[in-house]
């Protein structure tokens, strides 16, 4: 059931041979994530807090969407709303055409968040397992999957390791294998890389986008840095608080198999630009 709700809403995986830039090629797959007049208000004894306010975003099959602003601009509100976490107070959502709750029944997408979360006291090879655990699946299909998405994020031959035996780096590697169990189209990221430092982030980075090249996957990633935005993204949303809104979202072409280099270019460093003067033009009003 899950390679057949795969199969109808991952493109084509854009290798080589794909032709037509990056967001060509966005833009003419199927919708994953459609928002309209999305708003979320929390209540709070302080009085509401408009964490989302009237928010309209499309995010199309195979593409990397990141979600940039101040703290407090609603980033992580807004992928727990795509990850039915949170419910929205008005507005729609698809999720894969169907509803949040819907989507996530079905194992639609895969949830990393900023700490990697791995039991100390189980190995490598079974905190990545333990989804399909309580899963119920076979053991011998447990260890396949887990030795696929372990090879995915270059962490074959520390199977057997236990968490601690890890850098922090390749624990958030292992928790990205752990949210790759029921092979998922979407790929939900809150600030994955926030706690490393800029070496280890600049090398996962590379692997993400490895990764997002093979399989296909779209990726919705939250940070709070315009250099890894700018790197990773076919797409940036740009958001500002007091109420959570968005207000930019840019294409960016670069190819697929870029490398480390592009930050150099004219055409990187114009895109940065264009965000920070967006969240600077998001600040003014109430910094
Ligand atoms: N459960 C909650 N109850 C009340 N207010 C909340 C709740 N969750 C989030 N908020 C508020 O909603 C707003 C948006 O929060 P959110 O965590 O989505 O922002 P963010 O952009 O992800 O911030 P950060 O970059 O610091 O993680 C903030 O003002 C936050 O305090």
């Amino acid at each position: 059931m899950v390679e057949a709700a795969r199969a109808k809403t991952v493109p084509a995986p854009a290798g080589n041979g794909a032709t037509g830039t990056v967001t060509d090629r966005a833009k003419a797959a199927a919708p994953v994530v459609t928002a309209r007049g999305l708003s979320l208000t929390f209540q709070t004894n302080d009085g509401p807090v408009y964490a989302l306010k009237d928010v309209e975003l499309d995010i199309a099959a195979g593409e990397f969407v990141s979600l940039i602003g101040p703290s407090g601009c609603g980033k992580t509100t807004l992928l727990r709303v795509i990850a039915d976490l949170e419910q929205a107070t008005a507005g729609t959502i698809t999720v894969n055409g169907l509803d949040p709750d819907a989507a996530r029944r079905r194992r639609q997408y895969g949830y990393v968040f900023q700490a990697p979360g791995l039991f100390p006291w189980r190995t490598v090879e079974k905190n990545v397992m333990l989804p399909l655990e309580i899963f119920g699946l076979p053991a011998a299909e447990r260890r396949a999957r887990a030795a696929k998405n372990l090879e995915l994020v270059n962490l074959k031959g520390f199977e057997k390791k236990y968490p601690w035996q890890l850098s922090g780096g390749m624990q958030q590697r292992a928790s990205i294998a752990r949210a790759l169990s029921f092979d998922p189209a979407l790929l939900l990221m809150d600030e994955p890389f926030g706690a490393l430092d800029e070496i280890v982030r600049d090398k996962l980075n590379g692997q993400l986008l490895a990764l997002w090249a093979a399989t296909g996957k779209t990726v919705v990633f939250v940070t709070h840095s315009i250099p890894e935005a700018v790197f990773l993204s076919t797409k940036i949303v740009v958001m500002s608080p007091r109420p959570g809104r968005i207000i930019d979202v840019i294409d960016c072409d670069f190819p697929r198999d870029r490398t480390l280099d592009i930050r150099e270019t004219p055409e990187f460093l114009a895109v940065a630009h264009r965000v920070r003067e967006g969240l600077r033009a998001g600040h003014s009003y109430d910094d």
